[in-house]
């Protein structure tokens, strides 16, 4: 039994079909277990590694982020932040970006200098990635900058760090061609622009719109959402979707409920970086401040300069006018470091320019209004001087956060008014803004009034720029919304116009309104004051009476108010003496009269919607304009005496074109005909006043040459009518010959050829034409006489008329052989008289 147990055992192992067959399963089952996978397409993969970071959404912790890599960030975005040196999220990244990559709107603030830029346009990437956004699905995301300058920035940062993204970005800003950019903005995913730009595209380019944004960013929001940009703003969020993400960052963020309600923004995450610390500028910013008076301020600038020779410096001013003065004095006066200039006032390119060369710079200075204030990261700045004092603390601090920037560290140096260290500083200690007062070692001060002064003398447009200067910045004081910080009437302007090397300080109008108006409101607020505090007395006495009449109090308060007014007026206007007294010793006697402040005062209304109207200045509009039409005559006359009489010359207002020429704006040019006697003239006028007899001269000569121009121009108006006659005239021969030629068919040829070379303009002389007065008159007759023979005698007329003409040009070889056959010149037979005769009778006889 074993045996053959075995023997059956042996066979089974034999048999080769059945060993196949095992063979053949193992193989299979090998097979099958050992098969590459079937491969993913690229999309797939993406798609479940974005499935995989979303998942990791909801686990962000930031206290536990150290490295970029612990954020659930695409491959592309960490591959270019390494690949750009960034490589631990700094404390505002660390906070907000987990925010922002679950789609929460986020108000970001953090000191100036601390990383906000990546920590919105990491989200922004991200954001598109997740949506596997692409080219044709249009715009995606928007950040909206207040300046081009750091609109510019943020893009380079973006194209650095979403370098290995596919989606398209665009630098929206003024000052570049707007067709070209409508041309490609409908195409892009990613837009940086300034508020202003945008709103244009989205009012005039019917291609582009923002339906399907996901992503609103506001870098610097509480400046875009301040008044200056409030209508654009609103304008630009209307356009957008409810349904987007809104991202808000600055270093001074907005707090105001109402300015955040008109972003409807959903729940959303303070992120206040540094709201427990100490100081809200950054800790290695060394802050100091140094009070100087406005005619000391010019010399101690120059005096820095040269004591910081290998720096890199940025110097704040109040307005362009005084960069662009300043800037090229300070060129001029050669300090011995390199001087830019950045404002407002520079077209894009230049612009562009400065921005990059002081960014590669490692020593220079650059002059700046508040445009390079918020956001610009010029590298390795080691000064901020505040030349002119600051708006309000928020722009000191943005101003002094250009300089140490993440980790480096940096100065600061704040120049104040005597008049404005008391408002100034307190607004800075409230911020928490740690400054120290130092003073200005007067023996290392350096005088450069002389040198302006000769530099005014020899450019007649420097001392224009003095001059614009002078007014510019006396407009911004006054224009400042802080009345505490900046009293424009404390300045004393004579001394301030001489620091700029003005010899004489230009006439500020708008001040003497400005003052006057001021005095008339502290009045009415005395006045208002007062009556207030007597009608309580009153009606408290009267309480203490047990009067129960308010209304006969009241008339009666009124009346003895009206006495009290009396007293008061009298003793205000000697008060009002001692100030007129006290402001003319300050400024001169410079300020204006109320009639001539007008133009000033339009040009403030022009300067800025922010500000406008800070005094009060059209409360009594209605009043003043049923005034102006009573004094107008008066005070044009008066105008004209005063400036007469006190050697004025009348402000002028100049611009400069591209090409540098200058164009007089005001008072409009009557250029003089005798040009040089003017031109020396004007030298006169500089140093005595108006030369009446010299004008009266110039204005009789004037004359004499207008009544020749005019007598000319009469003569050759009146010859152009002639010739305008004879055109006509001529036209009309040419249709009636043309007329002719139909009507006699068979001398067709004949007349084309005629018409042709009389229809040769250049060779045609008019004066050949039948007078047109005569043709018409035959045509009129004609007209009158019977329809159907109309054409047949007018042709007549015309060609008789051509038959008068003696000398013939109009006829052809042809038509002279015509006239010359039907004329009657006899033919020689060569037969006597009689044998003619009889010739003659023998032809009639064959005829009949
Ligand atoms: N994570 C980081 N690692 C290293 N450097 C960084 C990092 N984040 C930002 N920076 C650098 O810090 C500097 C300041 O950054 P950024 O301009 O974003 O500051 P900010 O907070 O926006 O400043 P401001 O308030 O003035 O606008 C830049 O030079 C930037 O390159």
């Amino acid at each position: 039994m074993r045996v053959k147990k075995g023997k059956e055992k042996k066979t089974n192992d034999e048999d080769p079909v059945r060993n196949f067959e095992k063979w053949k399963k193992k193989h299979d089952k090998t097979k099958k277990r050992t098969k590459p996978p079937k491969k993913k397409r690229e999309w797939e993969i993406e798609r479940e590694n974005i499935e995989k970071l979303v998942g990791r959404y909801g686990q962000i912790n930031p206290k536990e982020v150290i490295k970029f890599s612990d954020f659930p960030l695409s491959q592309k975005t960490l591959r270019a932040l390494l690949e750009s040196q960034y490589r631990q999220p700094t404390e505002i990244q660390k906070q907000t970006i987990g925010f922002a990559l679950q789609g929460k709107d986020v108000l970001g603030a953090a000191k100036t200098g601390s990383g906000k830029t990546l920590a919105f346009l990491i989200p922004v990437l991200e954001c598109l990635y997740r949506q596997q956004w692409t080219a044709v699905d249009g715009l995606g995301a928007l950040i909206i900058s207040p300046t081009r300058e750091l609109a510019y920035q943020t893009f380079e940062v973006l194209r650095k760090v979403g370098k290995n993204h596919d989606f398209s970005a665009g630098l929206v800003i003024g000052g570049k061609d707007l067709k070209d950019e409508s041309l490609k903005i409908h195409r892009t995913n990613i837009i940086i622009c300034t508020p202003g730009r945008l709103l244009q595209h989205m009012d005039e380019n019917s291609s582009f719109h923002a339906s399907d944004l996901h992503m609103l960013v506001l870098d610097e929001a509480d400046r875009i959402l301040d008044m200056g940009f409030a209508d654009t703003v609103n304008a630009i969020v209307e356009n957008l979707p409810k349904t987007r993400q809104t991202l808000l960052f600055s270093a001074t963020q907005t707090k105001s409920v109402k300015d955040l309600a008109r972003l409807s923004l959903k729940n959303p995450e303070y992120v206040w970086v540094h709201e427990q610390a100490k100081f809200s500028t950054p800790a290695t910013l060394e802050q100091s401040y140094v009070v100087c008076e406005l005619h000391q301020k010019v010399n101690m600038l120059f005096s820095f300069l040269r004591s910081h020779l290998q720096k890199k410096i940025i110097v704040f001013f109040a307005c362009c006018k005084e960069v662009q003065y300043l800037f090229r004095v300070f060129c001029r006066l050669r300090p011995g470091i390199s001087v830019l200039a950045l404002h407002g006032k520079q077209q894009q390119m230049k612009r562009v320019e400065v921005y990059n060369e002081f960014v590669r710079k490692k020593a220079a200075v650059l002059f700046a209004t508040d445009i390079a204030a918020r956001g610009l990261d010029f590298p390795a700045v080691n000064w901020v001087v505040q030349f002119d004092c600051p708006e309000d603390a928020n722009t000191y601090i943005h101003r002094v956060g250009r300089t140490a920037r993440y980790k480096e560290g940096g100065e600061a140096l704040l120049v104040l008014l005597p008049s404005e260290e008391k408002g100034m500083i307190a607004q800075l200690q409230e911020k928490k803004v740690p400054i120290n007062k130092i003073q200005v070692n007067p023996e290392k001060l350096v005088s450069v009034q002389q040198k302006l002064e000769a530099f005014l003398a020899q450019e007649k447009e420097q001392k224009e720029r003095a001059q614009r200067c002078f007014v510019s910045y006396l407009r911004s004081i006054y224009l400042m919304k802080n009345k505490d910080v900046f009293d424009v009437f404390q300045l004393k302007l004579p001394e301030y116009a001489t620091s700029l090397g003005l010899a004489v300080a230009p006439r500020v109008r708008f001040l003497g309104k400005a003052q006057k108006q001021r005095e008339t409101a502290a009045q009415e607020s005395n006045t208002a004051a007062e009556s207030d505090s007597d009608e309580e007395l009153k009606s408290f006495k009267a309480q203490l009476r047990g009067d129960s009449k308010p209304s006969t109090q009241n008339s009666q308060s009124e009346e003895e108010e009206d006495s009290d007014e009396e007293e008061e007026d009298d003793s205000e206007e000697e008060d009002e003496d001692d100030e007129e007294e006290e402001r003319d010793k300050n400024t001169g006697g410079l300020l204006g009269t109320d009639e001539e402040e007008d133009d000033d005062l339009r040009d403030v209304d022009l300067l800025t919607v922010k500000q406008k109207d800070v005094f009060n200045v059209n409360e009594n509009e209605q009043d003043e304009k049923v005034d102006e039409g009573k004094n107008k005559k008066e005070s044009k006359f008066k105008e004209a005496k005063k400036i007469q009489k006190r050697n004025f010359r009348v402000n002028t207002k100049k611009i400069f074109t591209d090409e540098g020429e200058v164009v007089q704006q005001w008072p409009p040019q009557q250029r003089t005909i005798v040009q040089d006697e003017e031109e020396e003239e004007e030298d006169d006028e500089e140093t005595s006043g108006i030369n009446v007899e010299a004008a009266k001269e110039r204005l009789r000569k004037e004359d004499q040459e207008f009544d020749k121009k005019e007598y000319t121009r009469k003569i050759k108006e009146k010859h152009r009518e002639k010739r305008l006659k004879e055109k006509a005239a001529r036209r009309e021969a040419s249709k009636r010959t043309k007329e002719k030629d139909s009507a006699e068919g068979e001398d067709e040829d004949e007349e084309v050829v005629a018409y042709l070379s009389g229809a040769d303009d250049e060779e045609f002389d008019p004066s050949m034409l039948p007078d047109p007065d005569k043709v018409r008159e035959s045509e009129e007759e004609d007209d009158e006489g019977s329809p159907e023979c109309t054409g047949r005698k007018r042709t007549h007329s015309c060609s008789s008329s051509q038959d008068e003409d003696d000398e013939g040009h109009w006829r052809t070889g042809r038509k002279k052989a015509r006239q010359t056959s039907s004329g009657a010149e006899p033919l020689d037979t060569g037969l006597s008289l009689v044998e003619d005769e009889e010739l003659a009778l023998h032809l009639l006889g064959s005829r009949s």
